[in-house]
Protein backbone atom coordinates (compact mmCIF):
# COMPACT_ATOMS: atom_id res chain seq x y z
CA UNK A 1 0.00 0.00 0.00
CA UNK A 2 1.56 3.33 -1.12
CA UNK A 3 0.25 6.29 0.57
CA UNK A 4 -0.05 9.94 -1.52
CA UNK A 5 -1.49 13.33 -0.14
CA UNK A 6 -3.90 14.39 -2.92
CA UNK A 7 -6.33 16.67 -4.46
CA UNK A 8 -9.68 16.59 -6.59
CA UNK A 9 -10.67 19.63 -8.49
CA UNK A 10 -12.23 20.59 -11.84
CA UNK A 11 -12.96 22.91 -14.58
CA UNK A 12 -16.19 23.05 -15.81
CA UNK A 13 -17.01 19.59 -14.71
CA UNK A 14 -13.79 18.01 -16.36
CA UNK A 15 -12.27 16.81 -13.30
CA UNK A 16 -8.66 15.83 -12.27
CA UNK A 17 -6.95 13.88 -9.72
CA UNK A 18 -4.05 16.45 -8.34
CA UNK A 19 -0.34 15.67 -6.63
CA UNK A 20 2.35 17.46 -5.72
CA UNK A 21 5.53 15.43 -6.41
CA UNK A 22 8.33 17.85 -6.57
CA UNK A 23 11.50 15.73 -6.51
CA UNK A 24 9.87 12.99 -9.12
CA UNK A 25 9.89 10.14 -6.32
CA UNK A 26 6.47 9.30 -7.40
CA UNK A 27 7.12 8.27 -10.50
CA UNK A 28 2.87 6.76 -11.17
CA UNK A 29 2.38 4.08 -13.91
CA UNK A 30 -0.06 3.68 -16.13
CA UNK A 31 -1.68 0.94 -13.82
CA UNK A 32 -1.60 3.61 -11.18
CA UNK A 33 -3.45 6.71 -13.52
CA UNK A 34 -6.10 4.26 -14.18
CA UNK A 35 -6.74 3.50 -10.92
CA UNK A 36 -6.85 7.19 -9.24
CA UNK A 37 -8.68 8.15 -11.92
CA UNK A 38 -11.55 4.84 -11.54
CA UNK A 39 -14.86 6.31 -10.45
CA UNK A 40 -15.70 3.71 -8.14
CA UNK A 41 -12.44 1.85 -7.41
CA UNK A 42 -10.47 5.08 -6.74
CA UNK A 43 -10.66 8.61 -6.44
CA UNK A 44 -12.05 9.49 -9.98
CA UNK A 45 -11.26 11.69 -12.72
CA UNK A 46 -10.79 12.37 -16.49
CA UNK A 47 -7.02 12.50 -15.62
CA UNK A 48 -4.12 12.74 -13.11
CA UNK A 49 -2.40 15.77 -12.68
CA UNK A 50 1.27 15.54 -11.37
CA UNK A 51 2.97 18.94 -10.01
CA UNK A 52 6.80 17.97 -10.41
CA UNK A 53 9.60 20.55 -10.77
CA UNK A 54 10.52 21.12 -13.96
CA UNK A 55 14.59 20.04 -12.94
CA UNK A 56 13.55 16.60 -13.31
CA UNK A 57 12.10 16.63 -16.88
CA UNK A 58 14.23 15.70 -19.56
CA UNK A 59 14.15 17.63 -22.63
CA UNK A 60 12.46 20.66 -20.83
CA UNK A 61 15.20 23.52 -21.59
CA UNK A 62 13.27 26.26 -20.18
CA UNK A 63 13.65 27.53 -16.24
CA UNK A 64 14.42 24.08 -14.09
CA UNK A 65 11.99 25.99 -11.43
CA UNK A 66 9.14 26.25 -12.49
CA UNK A 67 6.46 23.46 -12.02
CA UNK A 68 5.82 20.97 -14.86
CA UNK A 69 2.16 19.55 -15.50
CA UNK A 70 2.83 16.07 -16.34
CA UNK A 71 -0.64 15.90 -17.30
CA UNK A 72 -2.25 11.96 -17.91
CA UNK A 73 -5.24 11.10 -19.49
CA UNK A 74 -7.56 8.37 -17.06
CA UNK A 75 -6.31 5.63 -19.38
CA UNK A 76 -2.61 6.46 -18.66
CA UNK A 77 -1.67 7.97 -22.00
CA UNK A 78 0.14 11.02 -21.15
CA UNK A 79 -0.85 14.58 -23.14
CA UNK A 80 0.77 17.33 -24.22
CA UNK A 81 -1.61 19.98 -22.51
CA UNK A 82 -4.83 20.40 -20.84
CA UNK A 83 -6.41 23.91 -20.68
CA UNK A 84 -9.25 23.10 -17.58
CA UNK A 85 -6.22 21.05 -16.18
CA UNK A 86 -3.70 24.16 -16.36
CA UNK A 87 -5.86 26.45 -14.33
CA UNK A 88 -6.90 23.66 -11.91
CA UNK A 89 -3.51 22.95 -10.85
CA UNK A 90 -2.48 27.01 -11.08
CA UNK A 91 -5.35 27.15 -8.44
CA UNK A 92 -3.77 24.32 -6.48
CA UNK A 93 0.11 25.83 -6.58
CA UNK A 94 -1.77 29.38 -5.15
CA UNK A 95 -3.64 27.76 -2.62
CA UNK A 96 -0.61 25.45 -1.14
CA UNK A 97 1.89 28.52 -0.94
CA UNK A 98 3.77 26.85 -4.06
CA UNK A 99 3.05 29.37 -6.20
CA UNK A 100 3.02 33.57 -5.43
CA UNK A 101 -0.04 34.84 -7.79
CA UNK A 102 -1.44 36.77 -9.79
CA UNK A 103 0.87 34.90 -12.44
CA UNK A 104 1.75 31.24 -12.26
CA UNK A 105 4.09 30.41 -15.21
CA UNK A 106 3.13 26.88 -16.03
CA UNK A 107 5.59 24.39 -17.83
CA UNK A 108 4.09 22.07 -19.79
CA UNK A 109 4.99 19.25 -23.00
CA UNK A 110 3.30 21.85 -24.93
CA UNK A 111 5.50 24.78 -24.11
CA UNK A 112 5.27 27.43 -21.02
CA UNK A 113 1.10 28.17 -20.52
CA UNK A 114 1.13 31.14 -18.09
CA UNK A 115 -1.88 31.27 -15.70
CA UNK A 116 -2.94 34.61 -14.18
CA UNK A 117 -5.54 34.97 -11.61
CA UNK A 118 -8.50 37.77 -13.24
CA UNK A 119 -11.77 38.44 -12.15
CA UNK A 120 -12.97 37.27 -14.11
CA UNK A 121 -11.67 33.87 -13.10
CA UNK A 122 -8.36 32.45 -13.89
CA UNK A 123 -6.99 33.06 -17.79
CA UNK A 124 -4.27 30.84 -19.58
CA UNK A 125 -1.95 31.99 -22.49
CA UNK A 126 -2.20 29.37 -24.71
CA UNK A 127 0.35 29.54 -27.17
CA UNK A 128 0.37 29.21 -30.98
CA UNK A 129 -2.93 27.20 -32.68
CA UNK A 130 -3.22 26.12 -36.52
CA UNK A 131 -6.29 25.50 -38.11
CA UNK A 132 -6.05 22.91 -41.46
CA UNK A 133 -9.79 23.26 -42.56
CA UNK A 134 -10.95 20.12 -43.85
CA UNK A 135 -9.01 17.94 -43.11
CA UNK A 136 -10.45 14.46 -41.76
CA UNK A 137 -13.10 12.63 -42.31
CA UNK A 138 -14.33 11.91 -38.97
CA UNK A 139 -17.74 9.26 -38.07
CA UNK A 140 -18.98 9.65 -34.76
CA UNK A 141 -21.65 6.95 -33.34
CA UNK A 142 -21.81 3.32 -33.45
CA UNK A 143 -22.90 0.88 -36.34
CA UNK A 144 -26.76 1.75 -37.23
CA UNK A 145 -26.30 4.98 -36.06
CA UNK A 146 -23.28 6.83 -37.40
CA UNK A 147 -22.60 9.87 -39.24
CA UNK A 148 -19.74 11.24 -41.44
CA UNK A 149 -18.60 14.72 -41.40
CA UNK A 150 -15.76 16.73 -42.65
CA UNK A 151 -13.12 17.94 -39.75
CA UNK A 152 -10.29 20.77 -39.66
CA UNK A 153 -7.90 19.73 -38.12
CA UNK A 154 -6.36 21.95 -35.56
CA UNK A 155 -3.51 22.37 -33.09
CA UNK A 156 -4.02 23.72 -29.46
CA UNK A 157 -0.38 22.02 -28.58
CA UNK A 158 -2.38 18.72 -28.93
CA UNK A 159 -4.74 17.46 -31.53
CA UNK A 160 -8.19 17.98 -32.11
CA UNK A 161 -10.83 17.11 -35.12
CA UNK A 162 -13.38 20.07 -35.15
CA UNK A 163 -16.53 18.99 -37.03
CA UNK A 164 -19.15 22.21 -37.18
CA UNK A 165 -22.44 21.25 -37.30
CA UNK A 166 -24.96 23.16 -39.96
CA UNK A 167 -28.40 23.68 -39.29
CA UNK A 168 -29.60 21.73 -42.30
CA UNK A 169 -32.77 19.72 -41.77
CA UNK A 170 -31.53 16.41 -41.64
CA UNK A 171 -28.16 17.57 -39.47
CA UNK A 172 -28.79 15.52 -35.77
CA UNK A 173 -28.67 17.78 -33.13
CA UNK A 174 -25.92 18.26 -30.53
CA UNK A 175 -27.19 16.33 -27.89
CA UNK A 176 -28.60 13.51 -29.48
CA UNK A 177 -25.12 12.68 -30.43
CA UNK A 178 -24.01 9.46 -29.44
CA UNK A 179 -20.23 10.38 -28.28
CA UNK A 180 -20.19 6.61 -26.13
CA UNK A 181 -18.28 4.92 -29.03
CA UNK A 182 -14.82 6.42 -29.79
CA UNK A 183 -15.15 8.58 -33.23
CA UNK A 184 -13.38 7.51 -36.21
CA UNK A 185 -11.11 9.64 -38.62
CA UNK A 186 -9.68 8.99 -42.05
CA UNK A 187 -7.00 9.22 -43.12
CA UNK A 188 -5.96 7.70 -39.92
CA UNK A 189 -2.22 8.59 -40.55
CA UNK A 190 -3.45 12.33 -40.17
CA UNK A 191 -3.38 11.73 -36.53
CA UNK A 192 -1.16 8.86 -35.76
CA UNK A 193 -1.47 9.27 -31.45
CA UNK A 194 -5.09 9.75 -31.55
CA UNK A 195 -6.93 12.88 -31.77
CA UNK A 196 -9.37 14.69 -29.04
CA UNK A 197 -13.19 15.76 -31.60
CA UNK A 198 -15.22 18.17 -30.77
CA UNK A 199 -18.50 18.71 -32.39
CA UNK A 200 -19.97 22.28 -32.57
CA UNK A 201 -23.59 23.48 -32.97
CA UNK A 202 -23.05 27.58 -33.71
CA UNK A 203 -25.17 29.72 -31.70
CA UNK A 204 -24.26 32.68 -33.46
CA UNK A 205 -21.21 33.50 -35.05
CA UNK A 206 -19.38 34.61 -31.55
CA UNK A 207 -21.06 31.86 -29.35
CA UNK A 208 -20.47 28.06 -29.77
CA UNK A 209 -21.36 25.26 -27.46
CA UNK A 210 -19.76 22.01 -28.09
CA UNK A 211 -19.67 18.29 -27.13
CA UNK A 212 -16.24 16.35 -26.98
CA UNK A 213 -14.88 12.86 -27.30
CA UNK A 214 -11.21 13.16 -25.16
CA UNK A 215 -8.41 10.83 -26.36
CA UNK A 216 -7.72 8.73 -23.49
CA UNK A 217 -10.78 9.58 -21.23
CA UNK A 218 -13.94 9.05 -23.67
CA UNK A 219 -16.73 11.89 -23.16
CA UNK A 220 -15.98 14.66 -20.68
CA UNK A 221 -17.88 17.98 -19.64
CA UNK A 222 -15.21 19.84 -21.16
CA UNK A 223 -11.90 19.92 -22.25
CA UNK A 224 -10.29 23.86 -22.09
CA UNK A 225 -7.79 22.95 -25.71
CA UNK A 226 -11.25 22.04 -27.28
CA UNK A 227 -12.70 24.92 -26.70
CA UNK A 228 -9.88 26.90 -28.28
CA UNK A 229 -9.66 24.38 -31.02
CA UNK A 230 -13.77 25.00 -31.65
CA UNK A 231 -13.26 28.79 -31.71
CA UNK A 232 -10.05 28.70 -33.88
CA UNK A 233 -11.80 26.87 -36.58
CA UNK A 234 -14.69 29.20 -36.27
CA UNK A 235 -12.40 31.89 -37.12
CA UNK A 236 -11.25 30.75 -39.75
CA UNK A 237 -14.30 30.24 -41.42
CA UNK A 238 -15.62 33.21 -40.76
CA UNK A 239 -12.12 34.98 -42.12
CA UNK A 240 -11.32 35.81 -38.68
CA UNK A 241 -8.06 36.81 -37.65
CA UNK A 242 -8.70 38.09 -33.71
CA UNK A 243 -11.67 38.12 -31.50
CA UNK A 244 -13.48 36.63 -28.59
CA UNK A 245 -15.64 33.44 -28.15
CA UNK A 246 -18.18 32.49 -25.44
CA UNK A 247 -17.92 28.67 -25.42
CA UNK A 248 -20.60 26.53 -23.70
CA UNK A 249 -19.84 23.18 -22.64
CA UNK A 250 -21.98 20.71 -21.05
CA UNK A 251 -19.78 21.59 -17.66
CA UNK A 252 -20.07 25.49 -18.02
CA UNK A 253 -18.92 27.82 -19.73
CA UNK A 254 -15.69 29.56 -20.86
CA UNK A 255 -14.40 32.67 -22.85
CA UNK A 256 -11.98 32.33 -25.99
CA UNK A 257 -9.83 35.23 -27.23
CA UNK A 258 -7.43 34.71 -30.36
CA UNK A 259 -5.32 37.21 -32.18
CA UNK A 260 -2.78 36.93 -34.79
CA UNK A 261 -2.52 33.15 -34.19
CA UNK A 262 -2.59 32.66 -30.66
CA UNK A 263 -5.23 32.18 -27.50
CA UNK A 264 -5.66 32.82 -24.02
CA UNK A 265 -8.58 30.74 -22.68
CA UNK A 266 -10.26 32.12 -19.42
CA UNK A 267 -12.35 30.11 -17.16
CA UNK A 268 -13.59 28.79 -13.44
CA UNK A 269 -11.28 26.27 -11.79
CA UNK A 270 -12.52 24.40 -8.58
CA UNK A 271 -10.31 22.77 -5.68
CA UNK A 272 -13.43 20.32 -4.29
CA UNK A 273 -11.63 18.09 -1.76
CA UNK A 274 -8.03 16.84 -0.19
CA UNK A 275 -6.87 14.19 1.30
CA UNK A 276 -4.79 11.08 1.38
CA UNK A 277 -5.11 8.38 -0.71
CA UNK A 278 -4.31 4.86 -0.37
CA UNK A 279 -2.81 3.10 -3.55
CA UNK A 280 -2.33 -0.73 -3.86
CA UNK A 281 0.45 -2.14 -4.36
N1 LIG B 1 -9.24 18.00 -20.93
C1 LIG B 1 -8.08 18.64 -21.44
C2 LIG B 1 -7.33 17.90 -22.51
C3 LIG B 1 -6.66 16.66 -21.95
C4 LIG B 1 -5.74 15.95 -22.92
C5 LIG B 1 -6.45 15.33 -24.08
N2 LIG B 1 -7.37 14.29 -23.71
C6 LIG B 1 -5.40 14.77 -25.05
O1 LIG B 1 -5.09 13.57 -25.00
O2 LIG B 1 -4.86 15.56 -25.85
C7 LIG B 1 -8.29 20.10 -21.71
O3 LIG B 1 -9.02 20.73 -20.91
O4 LIG B 1 -7.68 20.67 -22.62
Amino acid sequence: MRSWPFAKGHGTHNDFVLVVDRHGLLDPTDDDVRWLCDRRAGVGGDGLLRAIKAEHIAGWDGDPSLWFMDYRNADGSVAEMCGNGVRVFARMLLEDGLADGPEVPVATRAGLRPVTLTNGGYRVAMGPVTVEPDAVEVTVGGEGSAHRWRAAAVDVGNPHAVVVLDDGPETPSLTSLDLRPAPRWEPAERFPDGVNVELVEVVDERHLRMRVHERGSGETMSCGTGTVAVAAAQAATLGATEGTWRVDVPGGTVTVELADGRAWLTGPAEIVARGEVLLPG
